[in-house]
C-alpha cells in the first residue's frame, strides 16, 4: 500500500521495497474503506507538512513586506466639533438652517434661581423622615372627630399658626402640625391658611403628593358656600 502511494505521488513505477532514506517522506495512507483489508505493517510516520507539492514549499522564503507609511490609508479628517471654541457658534448662517448638528453651547449667562422657591433650613427633628415618623405614630393630627363638609366661610376661621387649615384639590387639611416640617418654610405655607391653596400649591410644586403628605391631617371636603337665600 505504502509503495503504491509513493509511486502515485512521484510518478515512478511501484517498486517492491525502497529502503528508508532521509530525503524520502513517507505518507501515511488516508483512512479508506479498504482499511480492514490492509495487511501491511502499521505505518505510523507523520505526513509531511506543508505537503511536498504545496505552493508554500515552491515559493521562495522571503520575509513579509510591510506597508510603508506613504502607502497607508490617509487619516480621517479632523471633526469640526473638535476645533470649535467652546461657547462660540462656528456655524455659518446658511449652515445653521440646514445642519442636523446639535446646537452649540449657549453664550447666555446662567439663569439665577428665583427667590420664590428658596428652601429653608428646617429645625432639628423636622426632616421629611421625621414627618413620616410622626404621621405613622398614631398621633391625632386632624383635631376633629369626623370628616365634614367645609364651606369657605368655615375654612376661613382656621388661619392662625396654631390652627391652620387649607384646601387642596377639594380636600381640607389641618396643616398645623406640618408647618415646621414644610421644606419651603412656615411663612410660605401660611399663605394658604384659611383658604383654597390648590393653585398656589400646584404652581409651586405640582410634583408633591399632598394627598400622601397630609393624609393623616384630613379634616373634610371643601364645598361651595350654602346659599343664604331663603325661599
Ligand atoms: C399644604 C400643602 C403643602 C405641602 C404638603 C407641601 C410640601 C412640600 C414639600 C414636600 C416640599 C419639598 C419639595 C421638594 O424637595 O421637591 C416643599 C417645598 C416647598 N414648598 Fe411646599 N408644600 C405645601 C404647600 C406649599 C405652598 C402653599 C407654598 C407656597 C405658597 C409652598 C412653597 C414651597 C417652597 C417655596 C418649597 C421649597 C422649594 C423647593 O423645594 O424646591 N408649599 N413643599
Amino acid at each position: 500500500m505504502a509503495s503504491y502511494l509513493r509511486s502515485w505521488l512521484t510518478g515512478a513505477p511501484p517498486v517492491a521495497a525502497i529502503p528508508d532514506t532521509p530525503n524520502v517522506v513517507r505518507i501515511s495512507p488516508p483512512a479508506s474503506d479498504d482499511e480492514g483489508e490492509d495487511t501491511e505493517t502499521e505505518d505510523n510516520s507523520v505526513p509531511a507538512f506543508p505537503a511536498l507539492n504545496s505552493a508554500q514549499r515552491a515559493a521562495p522564503s522571503k520575509p513579509p513586506a510591510f506597508l510603508s507609511d506613504s502607502s497607508l490609508m490617509p487619516p480621517p479628517p479632523v471633526p469640526s466639533l473638535a476645533t470649535r471654541t467652546p461657547g462660540v457658534s462656528n456655524r455659518s448662517s446658511s449652515a445653521a438652517s440646514s445642519s442636523l448638528l446639535a446646537p452649540t453651547t449657549t453664550t447666555k449667562p446662567p439663569v439665577k434661581p428665583s427667590k420664590k422657591r428658596e428652601k429653608v433650613a428646617l429645625a432639628p427633628g423636622h426632616s421629611p423622615l421625621d414627618w413620616a415618623a410622626l404621621k405613622s405614630s398614631g398621633t391625632d393630627l386632624r383635631g376633629v372627630d369626623s370628616l365634614t363638609r367645609i364651606p369657605p366661610s368655615v375654612l376661613k376661621q382656621h388661619r392662625s399658626k396654631d390652627d391652620a387649615w387649607t384646601a387642596i384639590n377639594g380636600k381640607v387639611y389641618n396643616m398645623t402640625a406640618y408647618l415646621p416640617f414644610h421644606p419651603g418654610g412656615e411663612r410660605e405655607l401660611m399663605r394658604v391658611a384659611g383658604r383654597d391653596g390648590t393653585y398656589l400649591f400646584a404652581s409651586t410644586h405640582a410634583w408633591v403628593n399632598a394627598d400622601y403628605m397630609l393624609d393623616t391631617c384630613l379634616v373634610g371636603f371643601l364645598i361651595s358656600e350654602p346659599s343664604t337665600d331663603s325661599p
